[in-house]
């Protein structure tokens, strides 16, 4: 394969690591790809899943929840990934947030999010604790963002779908960390997709080069002091990783590197800063010898296409500190008012209305009581936008003027005094804070009739249901395999019409 990596992008690997490490670079071209899947540990415990798991996984060392699996393997045909029990991501790609040290209660930004795979993991570390705000600027990646942390069942989550300088007026010093996976020319993907190659040309970088400095100057200021920024790219030019960094720190005194001490990552390279690939003498000394501070991962010095990571820290007290982001007032809808659709608005331009505080939550309360044991969303703020109720994370401050996606974890639709249940929030839910439902086993050959979107038939005494209140076996049930929600189902006279969205199907 490495016959086919473009000339000049050869040229300048030569230049900058040399021929003996260029060599063994070169060859990790040709030899095989490696696999990884991350377990989402908010559904289950890794120990469960390693019992369980039809997979052979082996641990990656740079993130506890990582593993390589076999090629061949298909985990994303497997019944477990419908249910959100895992990831399938790039192993270097793990890295980052395992670096961003994100804890339960936290305000975490994952600003050029999609399609999500680093967001799912930050949503697993805040254990539903805390506020995600996610967001991309491009709209069609943004559906494959929302669709992946609705799989993984993230509760505390809001899409934005956002130009990052018309964020920083709403959420200026609001992040305790913020992740910057930024767009890049994509060098570490040679290997992965081959198309990357034909689309890389020497004039990329520059472009991406400055797409990089405008956004990292963006989150700075979203960031509170003390705060964490994890930038990373998955390319190799030093434009958009040390050089990056460096102007950033000269920039911006009031962050700081903090050095990322890994043995299987090698350090940053402050010596790559130069001519002709940077500009000569464009950043102080100091701001080039903290980059070694930083990391890099070699696809020919550990399992993984590669990577690279800073961690940023900005001081307590930084200069200029703006106070965070006033908290939105309290606005669950009053009941009885009138209710428009913001589905379909969310449908086309992928985009929420205004919420309105008009819409009757009593369908929803009357199917909460009857359907579920715990209360999923007692700490969040419910609102309406349009017909549609979404949980938003408390502590959000006001989103007016954004273009948002989810406000927060959608819980299903008003129509007419009816609710009808989100594919969401069955995928939120756990098997137990449900009342009433249907548990496949894996071999059941119903469990993957039931992904396919076929109606199944169920016997009355296989609806699991509160015995204590005598509740019928009639109306939706949640639908789980092996123990995991999949989806609802609606339950009637043996019969369990299905409910899993047509374009979540297993094909
Ligand atoms: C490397 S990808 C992110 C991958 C993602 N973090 C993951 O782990 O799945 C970079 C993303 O940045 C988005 N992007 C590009 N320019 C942006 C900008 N100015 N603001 C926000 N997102 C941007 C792209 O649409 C792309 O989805």
């Amino acid at each position: 394969m490495n016959n086919k990596l473009p000339a000049a992008f050869l040229e300048k690997m030569m230049d900058l690591l040399g021929s003996d490490e260029f060599e063994r670079f070169l060859e990790s071209y040709d030899q095989p790809r490696v696999y990884g899947m991350r377990i989402n540990t908010q559904k289950i415990e890794i120990p469960e899943f390693l019992e369980k798991s039809p997979f052979a996984l082996t641990p990656i060392p740079w993130v506890s929840e990582g593993f390589y699996y076999e090629e061949g393997q298909r985990p994303g045909k497997h019944p477990y990934y419908h249910a959100g029990l895992y990831y399938i991501q790039e192993p270097s790609a793990m890295a980052p947030v395992e670096l961003l040290d994100v804890q339960p209660g936290d305000k975490v930004l994952d600003l050029c999010a999609a399609p999500g795979g680093k967001s799912t993991q930050i949503a697993a570390k805040l254990k539903g604790e805390g506020v995600l705000v996610v967001n991309d600027n491009h709209s069609d990646r943004v559906k494959a963002l929302v669709k992946n942390l609705e799989l993984f069942g993230v509760r505390n989550a809001v899409v934005l779908n956002e130009k990052p300088e018309r964020m920083i007026p709403v959420f200026r010093g609001y992040f305790d960390k913020i992740l910057i996976d930024a767009p890049c020319s994509g060098e570490g993907m040679f290997r992965k997709e081959e198309d990357m190659m034909s689309q890389w040309q020497r004039h990329s970088v520059t472009e991406c080069s400055s797409m990089q400095r405008e956004i990292l100057g963006q989150a700075a200021q979203m960031l509170a002091a003390g705060g964490y920024i994890v930038y990373s790219t998955c390319t190799f030019s030093p434009e958009e990783n040390e050089a990056q960094i460096a102007e950033l720190l000269d920039r911006h005194p009031e962050f700081e590197v903090v050095r990322i001490d890994r043995a299987e990552f090698a350090p940053g390279r402050p010596d790559w800063v130069r001519a002709p690939w940077c500009a000569e003498d464009a950043y102080s000394e100091q701001a080039l010898a903290a980059v070694a501070g930083t990391a890099r991962l070699w696809p020919h010095r550990l399992k993984g296409e590669g990577h690279y990571v800073a961690l940023l820290r900005k001081r307590d007290s930084a200069p200029g500190e703006m106070a965070p982001a006033m908290e939105a007032a309290a606005a669950v809808p009053a009941a009885g008012e009138r209710k428009r659709s913001g589905r379909e608005a969310l449908r086309r331009g992928g985009r929420a209305e205004a919420p309105r505080a008009a819409v009757s939550l009593e369908p929803l309360q009357a199917f909460a009581g009857e359907l579920l044991r715990s209360e999923p969303f007692a700490a969040a703020r419910l609102v309406c936008y349009g017909d549609h109720a979404y949980a938003s994370p408390a502590g959000l401050p006001e989103l007016h003027g954004l273009k948002v996606v989810r406000p927060g974890w959608y819980i299903g639709a008003l129509h007419r005094g009816r609710f009808e249940p989100s594919h969401a929030l069955a995928m939120g839910l756990r098997f137990d804070e449900a009342k009433r439902v249907v548990s496949l086993a894996l071999g059941d050959a119903r469990a993957l009739r039931y992904l396919k979107g076929e109606t199944l038939e169920v016997a009355e005494e296989e609806v699991i249901r509160d015995s204590d209140t005598g509740q019928a076996a009639k109306g939706y049930c949640l639908v789980c395999v092996d123990g995991h929600p999949v989806g609802w189902g609606k339950w009637h006279d043996g019969m369990l019409k299905n409910e899993y969205p047509p374009g979540w199907r297993w094909t």
